[in-house]
């Protein structure tokens, strides 16, 4: 599979900030689950090989089952307690052959093709590659009590969205170099392992849905979406 990519989509968060009686993964978005939304986004693209989800233990045969009922295909694996540990167990379960991985967050629905095809083509090219966006608004610490700190010089920050991709055997060894310390994404861990990771231009809409005001703004945004990209 030398032209083709694996995606591994974690979905084994439990979605507190979100609330709620379905965690936000499961929840329906023009009218089928997020999870499948953004399996959807994968599978539109010409360049996808193989597809694993991952969900919370012991919700494999359920979410296997809303895939099927949606007519989603991909294989489906048990999450660990941290975003890495489930990521990890994605991985392990891809196809032998697949050799460069993308992961994204199963709660960004909001991928475009192009941002996709971006980041596969820096991270065939330079090894890894990740979405970002430049950070926009001004940044200031907290103070002491209610009042605001520092402010912090945005110049050339970037806020990391997903997909990140990398080589499987560089995210591979970056999981083992880990042991048991946590990052937040795999820039983070490929970063720690000492691999370079190339920036890629992201998309303001790529949203990570995580209080109740994304989804109220992935409500309004989905018809539009699905007429540009669906
Ligand atoms: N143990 C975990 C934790 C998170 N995720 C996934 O990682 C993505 C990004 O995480 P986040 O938005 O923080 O989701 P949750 O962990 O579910 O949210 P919260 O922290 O509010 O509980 C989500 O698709 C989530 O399902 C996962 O696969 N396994
Ligand atoms: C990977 C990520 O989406 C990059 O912005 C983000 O770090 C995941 O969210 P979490 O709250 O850290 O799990």
């Amino acid at each position: 599979m030398t032209d083709t990519f694996g995606v591994v989509l974690p979905a084994g968060g439990a979605g507190r900030r979100m609330g709620g009686d379905v965690p936000k993964q499961f929840r329906l978005l023009g009218g089928a689950p997020v999870l499948v939304q953004t399996l959807r986004a994968f599978a539109r693209h010409p360049a996808l090989g193989a597809a694993v989800v991952v969900v919370p233990a012991g919700e494999e045969a359920a979410a296997g089952a809303r895939l099927r009922e949606h007519g989603a295909a991909a294989a489906v694996v048990a999450g660990g307690p941290t975003r890495q540990a489930s990521v990890a167990n994605g991985v392990a379960a891809l196809p032998a052959d697949v050799n460069l991985v993308l992961v994204h967050d199963a709660v960004r629905p909001f991928v475009s093709a192009d941002v996709v095809s971006r980041v596969v083509a820096a991270a065939r090219a330079g090894g890894a590659a990740a979405a970002a966006v430049p950070v926009a608004d001004t940044l200031r610490q907290g103070g002491a009590g209610p009042l605001f700190g520092e402010t912090v010089p945005r110049d050339g920050l970037w806020a990391m969205q997903t997909p990140q991709g990398a080589r499987r055997d560089w995210l591979v060894r970056a999981h083992a170099n880990a042991g048991r310390s946590v990052a937040t994404d795999e820039v983070g861990l490929l970063q720690g392992a000492g691999y370079p990771v190339r920036i890629v231009e992201g998309d303001a809409r790529n949203l990570k849905l995580t209080r109740p005001s994304d989804w109220a703004l992935a409500e309004a945004l989905w018809p539009a979406w699905m007429r540009d990209e669906g």
